[in-house]
C-alpha cells in the first residue's frame, strides 16, 4: 500500500473512498466492501486526513484508532493507495466545487467515488453526498452512497462509539466496531507494588491521542508475542496508592509469569467489571483484586472469548 502526503495528478482512473474512518466500524466496513465489489479492475484508493478536521477547530478529540492503526485497517482491505493529507487552514478553505473539479476530477481522475449517507466536504462543509454524486455523474463518473448502517436501530458512528468507550460501555462499542476495542503500547516500569501484593501488572505507555475507557476494572485479552492471554486491566489513577494526575492503564495477565518490559503489547477490552475505588489500605485493595480475578476466572476461563 502506498501512502501519499501530497495530491499528485494520476493517469489511471481509480475507485476512491472518502472519509476519516476513525474506528473502522461496521459502517466503514460496509463502505469498503462496496468499494471492493464496485472497483472492478480499478485501483482502490482512500482519500483521508492525517489529523481530524475537528483538531483544527480546537476540539481535543481522542481517537478509537491511532493513525498507524487506521492505516493497518486500510491495508487489510487491500487498498492500493492512501492519500494521507494534512487538514490545514489552506485545505479548509477549498470550496466544494473546487474539491470536486480540481482534486477528484483533474488530479485523481476518479472513475468511482464511494461515500456514506452523511458525508460532507468543502469549505464550511457545504457539500454533501447527494451534491457530490450529482456533480460526479455530470462528469461521467460513478458515485455510490452507502445507506446508514445501524446496530439495533441506532446509526453506528465514530462519535457514538467514542462516547460508549468513555462511558465504559465496552460491550456495545465492540458490537458496533465489529472487533474488540484495543490499546497498544510499550510495557514500562511501574512501582512494582503489584508484584509485592501478589499480582504483577504490565504498565502500558500508549499514544496520548487514543480514547481511554472510563476509570475502572475490565476483563481484557492481552496479546504478548502473538499469544493471547486472559487478563484484568485497571484504567485510572490508582487512588489507593498514588496521587498521580496521569491516567494509567495496567494489566494483570493470568498465567503469565515472564518479563515483558519494553515489549509492544495489545490489550483488547472485553467487558467492564467495576469502578476504580480508593481503598483504606493495601490489604483491602488486594482482597478486592483477588475477588476480581476469581470472578473473571469463573466467567471466562472455560468459555472462549
Ligand atoms: C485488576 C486490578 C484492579 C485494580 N483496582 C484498583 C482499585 O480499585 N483502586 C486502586 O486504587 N487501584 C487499583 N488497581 C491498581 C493498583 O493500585 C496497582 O496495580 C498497584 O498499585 C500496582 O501498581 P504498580 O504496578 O505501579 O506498582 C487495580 C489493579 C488491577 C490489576
Ligand atoms: N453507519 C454508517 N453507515 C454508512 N456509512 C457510514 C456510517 N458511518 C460513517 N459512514 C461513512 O463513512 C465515511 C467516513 O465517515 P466518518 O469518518 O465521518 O465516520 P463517522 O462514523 O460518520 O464519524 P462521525 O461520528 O465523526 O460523524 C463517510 O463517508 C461516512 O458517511
Amino acid at each position: 500500500m502506498n501512502i501519499y502526503q501530497m495530491i499528485l495528478t494520476r493517469n489511471d482512473a481509480p475507485a476512491v473512498a472518502l472519509g476519516f474512518f476513525d474506528g473502522f466500524h461496521m459502517g466503514h466496513k460496509k463502505l469498503f466492501e462496496v468499494l471492493t465489489s464496485s472497483a472492478n479492475q480499478c485501483k482502490k484508493v482512500v482519500f483521508t486526513f492525517k489529523n481530524h478536521p475537528d483538531k483544527l477547530l480546537g476540539v481535543d478529540t481522542k481517537y478509537i484508532l491511532t493513525n498507524n492503526e487506521r492505516l493497518e485497517f486500510f491495508e487489510k482491505y487491500e487498498i492500493d493507495d492512501v492519500y494521507f493529507i494534512e487538514f490545514n487552514n489552506e485545505f479548509m478553505q477549498i470550496d466544494k466545487d473546487k474539491f470536486i473539479e480540481d482534486i477528484l476530477i483533474r488530479k485523481l481522475n476518479v472513475s468511482l467515488v464511494v461515500v456514506g449517507y452523511d458525508f460532507t466536504f468543502g469549505y464550511k462543509a457545504e457539500g454533501n453526498s447527494e451534491y457530490l454524486c450529482e456533480k460526479l455523474k455530470n462528469f461521467g463518473r460513478r458515485c455510490v452512497i452507502i445507506e446508514p448502517v445501524k446496530y439495533q436501530g441506532q446509526v453506528v458512528s465514530s462519535t457514538l462509539i467514542r462516547n460508549l468507550i468513555m462511558d465504559g460501555n465496552i460491550k456495545l462499542a465492540n458490537l458496533m466496531l465489529g472487533y474488540n476495542f484495543f490499546i497498544k503500547g510499550i510495557v514500562k516500569k511501574g512501582n512494582r507494588l503489584g508484584r509485592k501484593m501478589g499480582f504483577p501488572t504490565l504498565n502500558i505507555e500508549f499514544d496520548k491521542n487514543k480514547v481511554v475507557p472510563k476509570n475502572g476494572v475490565y476483563v481484557t485479552n492481552t496479546i504478548i508475542d502473538n499469544k493471547r492471554y486472559l487478563s484484568l486491566t485497571n484504567v485510572g489513577f490508582n487512588p489507593t496508592v498514588s496521587k498521580t494526575q496521569n491516567i494509567k492503564v495496567e494489566t494483570h495477565v493470568l498465567d503469565f509469569e515472564k518479563e515483558a518490559y519494553g515489549k509492544e503489547i495489545t490489550v483488547e477490552f472485553v467487558d467492564f467489571i467495576r469502578d476504580e475505588k480508593k481503598f483504606v489500605n493495601l490489604q483491602e485493595l488486594k482482597s478486592q483484586i483477588n475477588k476480581d480475578i476469581e470472578y473473571v476466572k469463573a466467567l471466562f476461563c472455560k468459555a472462549s472469548i
